[in-house]
């Protein structure tokens, strides 16, 4: 548990520390993203490769601006590599799909003329993929794991961050996507809620053992939540490491072994900077 693999160290089947047996649920090979502006082509990843297996917990983590949110985008079929490809399922990502779900910072993600249960009613209506009737169903269903189904009629003006956040979930999660794509779902939230919201992923993750891929900035985020993180270089983001995490949870948080592979993640993702001051200083 908790080994780095660098990845140089990755066998040449490229599956690090999973099965070589087993087939990646998503494959992302060799990607180059890059943004045209008027003005400026901005270089965001450069050949990044990682793999994640089914029921993993796979986090990008990097400093802003790495382009963890353009991996996901490029994941959720939003913005096409200049290089490389990703493949799900061993079929190429060429657009958006209902096999890829995503939630985003709470804000604004919630048409607020729709109550919780039309808001998590409206992919499965939308997509086609269920009459009125099931979706009703489906959606109640997903309300009561988030534990929300005092607040299926109400709207989402009435909620808490951490509510609304748990509704984004329930929709994503009726629609069954092969993969959840979350890009820094709690960043918004207080402290506590945060915490809260991470438990409550967890748990949801023992009961459904869905596939997950999860944007954040905060090291410990990444070793609470995560069964595997991919780390980046600062911009444009660059695979530095890939590193085992299971196992983590709060309580663990205090414990020597976390504070040593969050300071070693550290190091690791700052390295670059402190190279550059020391030269500065010399
Ligand atoms: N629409 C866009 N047009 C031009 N450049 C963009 C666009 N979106 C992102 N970028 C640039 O691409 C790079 C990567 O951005 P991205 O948002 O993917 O990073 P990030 O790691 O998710 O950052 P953060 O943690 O701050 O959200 C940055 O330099 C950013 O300025």
């Amino acid at each position: 548990m908790n080994a780095f693999t660098h990845p140089a160290s990755l066998d040449t089947d490229g599956v690090g520390t999973a099965s070589v047996s087993e087939r990646p649920l998503l494959d992302v090979s060799g990607v180059t993203l890059q943004y045209k502006t008027r003005r400026h082509l901005v270089t965001a990843t450069y050949r990044v490769d990682f793999q994640v297996f089914q029921a993993e917990r796979y986090v990008l983590l990097g400093p802003s601006g790495c382009g963890k949110s353009s991996l996901l985008k490029a994941v959720g079929g939003f913005l096409a590599p200049v290089e490389g490809a990703i493949r799900l399922n061993g079929r190429s990502v060429t657009g958006p799909g209902p096999d890829r779900m995503m939630v985003f910072q709470e804000f604004d993600q919630l048409p607020p003329w729709k109550t919780v249960k039309q808001n998590v009613m409206f992919p499965l209506l939308a997509s086609g993929k269920a009459s009125r009737r099931e979706a009703e169903e489906k959606a109640l269903d997903c309300i009561a794991r988030v534990n929300l189904s005092k607040f299926a009629d109400v709207h989402p003006h009435m909620l808490s961050g951490g509510m609304k956040q748990r509704v984004a979930i329930a929709r994503a999660m009726a629609m069954e996507p092969d993969i959840l794509l979350m890009d820094e779902p709690f960043a918004a939230l207080d402290a506590l809620t945060r915490r809260k919201m991470q438990e409550e992923l967890l748990q949801l993750w023992d009961d459904l053992r869905f596939t997950v891929l999860f944007v954040t900035h905060s090291i410990e985020e990444a070793l609470v939540v995560g069964s595997r993180i991919l780390v980046l270089s600062p911009h444009p983001g660059q695979v530095k490491a890939e590193l085992n995490c299971e196992g983590y949870d709060h309580f663990a948080v205090g414990s020597p072994a976390f504070q040593d592979t969050a300071q070693r993640i550290h190091t690791m993702l700052f390295a670059d900077e402190v190279e550059t001051v020391k030269g500065l200083s010399s």
